[in-house]
């Protein structure tokens, strides 16, 4: 079999494959039209964040069965295209986070000494002591924005430097942040203007992008120092430029720019502007990590063993009764968590029927769900409980006997909320068909409004109405109603997202005791 590796790995991961019989051609530096015509020659695929795996070089790669992320994360894959064909994609969550969290510091120290600006001054011949006036970390409030693998380690060296911690993160629980030390605030707006020093260690996601803007930046203390080994385009580049010089923050430290690689950035005109071209991975001990890990992953894969950490959970030894009720479960837990609020702290999972078969791949999958909207949740089978812990969702799994007269059947319940659903006949989708405890029968659309109101004539059609005015297309829709309830629950699929403003306008005209918009 023919392995393909687009970006560097280490010469050891090479060998490991070699060794195993496998023909590895490693060709760094592809153009995309280079990639596509290549890639249908190979059985897996192994890439660093450089190259782009795109729906349509997964499309093309007929030949793939595996496709290995050698570092943490997996933004440059089109994951969804992988898993609609069947290709496995995995990582090496915990190879480089060490690297990339002593990379914050090192940015974060540099910018606050000014060290950069200050070598270059020796390296041009002058010797010039007052110039350079930096900070102390000690006794300075430092906020981390993303406290999971990365963040945390990084609270951890920044309490070393007698910093007070503090932190944003809506998905991080308390007990987790009290351990790392860090006082957790619910707001970014109570952060903002008390910190000294900021760092942010968050996915890029649409809810992340452009995070720090210049609405937050005038919401910050004078004189602030910025830190980014995360992903480019969490902090607005421009805005930032404006406040550097308008002399509102200090320094900055950044090794993520949004237009990487190209390296233009408003930030270069600055001195204070500590920027390096995506090093928080580049060191031997987290290279070796990732490339021999990876590299042992991907041949697993191959040789059809377990891959401890598949991100999208296609196994083919899986029967097709639980296969299926995988993306089942992830709606269950994505839609349960948009109804919540947040991440519950209780997660209770009950299946019935054959899809029961593997109950830690259908817990993987929910909790997969619930946090989904924090970005990429890399929950596997071999995870899900660590996951669960660090995230402070007590799960709770079980069988039911009964399968409510269904094949199978899974349902969720969390912090008082409930929804179950189904997977019937050979379309494979997926039917939820309650939701507190409201029965009734529909695929669920990307976009969906949710309303629970009173039961009166007239009220479907105000709604219609509404939605009709804001110009949103209602494509199905299912009511469900409880003999113990004078209350209806409506299920609206709609063609776009309606903002919170008319989901509002519609919840008033049928005066509806709740009311969501989700997103899937
Ligand atoms: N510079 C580099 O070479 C490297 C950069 N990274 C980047 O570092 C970042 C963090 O990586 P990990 O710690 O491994 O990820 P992680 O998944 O362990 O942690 C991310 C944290 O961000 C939180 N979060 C999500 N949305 C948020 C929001 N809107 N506001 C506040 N918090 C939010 C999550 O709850 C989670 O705790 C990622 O962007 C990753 O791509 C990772 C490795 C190397
Ligand atoms: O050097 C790399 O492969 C990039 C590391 C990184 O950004 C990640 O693992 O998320």
């Amino acid at each position: 079999m023919k392995i393909l590796v687009t970006d560097k790995i280490v010469d050891e991961g090479i060998a490991i494959l070699r060794g195993k019989g496998y023909e590895v051609d490693t060709r760094y530096g592809m153009t995309p039209d280079e990639l596509l015509a290549a890639v249908p020659a190979y059985d897996a695929l192994i890439v660093r964040s450089a190259t782009c795996v795109t729906a349509e070089v997964i499309e093309a790669a007929k030949n793939c069965k595996i496709i290995g992320r050698a570092g943490v994360t997996c933004d440059n894959i089109d994951v969804d295209a992988a898993t609609a064909a069947g290709i496995p994609v995995c990582n090496v969550p915990t190879s480089n986070i060490v690297s990339a969290a002593e990379h914050t510091m090192a940015l974060m120290l540099a910018a606050a000494r000014e060290i950069p600006a200050a070598s270059n001054s020796l390296h041009e011949g002058r010797w010039s002591r007052d110039e350079f006036m930096g900070h102390e970390l000690f006794e300075k409030t430092l906020a981390i924005f993303g406290l999971g693998r990365i963040g945390g380690l990084v609270a951890e060296r920044a309490r070393a430097f007698g910093m007070r911690v503090i932190g944003y993160d809506p998905y991080c629980s308390v007990s987790r942040a009290s351990q790392l030390g860090v006082a957790l605030y619910d707001s970014m707006d109570e952060v903002l203007p008390v910190a000294d020093f900021i760092t942010v260690h968050v996915p890029r996601t649409e809810e992340t992008h452009h995070m720090f803007s210049a609405e937050e930046f005038s919401k910050m203390k004078d004189g602030v120092v910025l830190v980014n080994t995360a992903r480019g385009g969490i902090i607005d580049e421009a805005a930032m430029a404006d406040f550097m010089a308008a002399g509102r923050v200090f320094a900055c430290g950044v090794d993520m720019l949004e237009a990487e690689p190209a390296p233009e950035t408003p930030l270069s005109e600055f001195d204070r502007a500590v920027l390096t071209p995506h090093l928080g991975a580049n060191t031997e001990e987290a290279q070796a990590r990732a490339g021999v890990n990876i590299a042992r992953y991907v041949a697993n894969g191959l040789e059809g063993l377990v891959v401890p950490t598949v991100i999208n959970m296609v196994s083919s030894d899986l029967a097709d009764a639980v296969a299926n009720y995988i993306p089942a479960c992830q709606m269950c837990g994505s839609v349960l968590a948009q109804l919540s609020g947040g991440i519950p702290k209780n997660l209770s999972i009950m299946a019935a029927g054959p899809c029961a078969n593997d109950l830690q791949v259908l817990s993987a999958s929910a909790l997969g769900g619930v946090l989904s909207r924090q970005g990429q949740a890399s929950v596997s089978s071999e995870n899900v409980d660590a996951s669960a812990r660090r995230h402070g969702v007590k799960m709770d799994v079980s069988v039911s006997a009964d399968s409510r007269g269904y094949d199978s059947i899974v349902s969720m319940e969390a912090d008082g909320l409930e929804i179950s659903a189904t997977v019937p006949g050979s379309l494979h989708e997926t039917h939820i068909v309650s939701i507190l405890r409201y029965r009734l029968d529909v695929v669920p659309a990307d976009y969906a409004l949710v309303f629970l109101y009173p039961d009166e004539p007239g009220q479907i059609g105000r709604i219609g109405t509404i939605l009709g005015e804001e110009g949103i297309n209602i494509s199905t829709m299912a009511i469900g109603k409880r003999t113990d309830c004078k209350e209806v629950l409506v299920f609206l699929n709609v063609e776009s997202e309606a903002s919170k403003d008319v989901v509002d306008r519609v919840a008033a005209a049928i005066d509806a005791n709740r009311a969501w918009s989700i997103r899937l």
